[in-house]
């Protein structure tokens, strides 16, 4: 009988000082069959381990598949920290650190040396702090791979795409324009097709104001801009319903009607997602040239060095990257 190697899946510890490198040490507690490769500091995570109480053993990366992976083991790709890491309290010392991790886990990717990246949360008002602009890894990704991409956040029962990520709510209206609308939905549905499966994906487009804009009696974005841009893909066949009122789109009867949502900006769909699947919930994005994974919850600071945050999101991202590598046909 022939095994095969596992995937080598790349793991990013996110903020030093935040809950990721603990969720890590978690991860490779579990039996998943994947190589892991912690792009990280080597001691960052034996600390980590120290204060969970948990075995950990590490092993350098020699960029080598194998076909089991011990119980508790991680491989590491070593970058060191700009300083010793404080749970709880971010240093922007730190900031280069996190992007160089972020960084070689695309450019792995990209070289093949990674099948996917999953990612850890990272502080983002550190990294700017320390004066570099930086509004999450979606962005990093995208600029770094020059791709076009879209925010899901995915739990078994629910499909969340944004059409706007990190912006201040008074600048998501003029970022949605028919240009980017039509972008996003495209990228939505074929992702829709490849990587979860649906043949014909339905996608309910939220509006973005109440009632979805009342007939233009509580804003105009809908009829300047979501309706021609669903008229014109639904004319190409796309299965897309709305715009719905976003209040409403969340009912029993409505998520009858679609596989995905698209949501205008960032807090109009995500907590019902957090508030109804916290531990089920993954942030995938959609439109790289390579797969990428990650919790739906931020760096829990007020957890940090406990070794009481719960590692479920970071092992579902884990779980669906490797579907998603499992599933891939390129
Ligand atoms: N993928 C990423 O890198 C993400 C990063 N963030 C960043 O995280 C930072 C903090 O964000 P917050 O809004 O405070 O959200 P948060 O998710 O860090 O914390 C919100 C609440 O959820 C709890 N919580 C979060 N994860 C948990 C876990 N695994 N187990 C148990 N409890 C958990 C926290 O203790 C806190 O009470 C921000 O800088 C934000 O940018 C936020 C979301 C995603
Ligand atoms: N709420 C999702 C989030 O902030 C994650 O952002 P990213 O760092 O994955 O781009």
């Amino acid at each position: 009988m022939t095994t095969l190697a596992l995937p080598r899946l790349a793991l990013t510890a996110g903020e030093p000082a935040g809950i990721g490198p603990e969720l890590l040490v978690r991860l490779a507690a579990t039996s998943l069959a994947a190589n892991f490769i912690a792009i990280t500091d080597r001691g960052l995570l034996e600390r980590a381990a120290a204060r969970c109480g948990t075995r950990l053993q590490l092993i350098d990366d020699d960029g080598e598949s194998t076909d089991h992976r011990p119980t508790g083991t991680l491989r590491v790709r070593h970058i060191p920290l700009g300083s010793t890491e404080i749970p709880g309290q971010p240093d922007p010392r730190n900031a280069r650190h996190v992007l160089a991790t972020l960084s070689e886990a695309a450019d792995g990717c990209m070289a093949r040396r990674y099948a996917a990246i999953v990612t850890a949360p990272l502080q983002k008002s550190s990294i700017n702090d320390a004066g570099i602009p930086f509004s999450g890894h979606t962005e990093f990704f995208a600029e770094h791979s020059h791709a076009d991409v879209v925010m899901m956040l995915a739990s078994p029962e629910l499909r969340v795409a944004l059409a706007t990520t990190h912006l201040p709510l008074r600048a998501v209206s003029a970022a949605i324009d028919a240009t980017s609308l039509e972008r996003t939905l495209r990228i939505v549905h074929t992702e829709l097709r490849s990587k979860f499966g649906f043949d014909t994906p339905r996608i309910a487009v939220l509006g973005l104001n109440p009632h979805a804009g009342e007939n233009g009696h509580i804003g105009r974005e809908e009829i300047d801009t979501i309706i021609p841009v669903v008229n014109k893909l639904r004319q190409e066949g796309m299965r897309l319903l709305g715009p719905v009122p976003a209040d409403t789109a969340f009912v029993p009867a409505q998520r009858e009607r679609y596989d995905a949502v698209l949501a205008m900006y960032h807090d109009q769909a995500l907590p019902v997602l957090k508030s109804e699947a916290f531990d089920r919930t993954v942030n995938i994005t959609l439109g790289l040239p390579f797969i990428r994974t990650s919790v739906d919850h931020g760096t829990a600071l007020d957890l940090a060095g406990t070794g009481k945050a719960d590692p479920s999101s970071l092992i579902a991202a884990a779980r669906l990257a490797l579907d998603l590598v499992a599933r891939r046909t390129t």
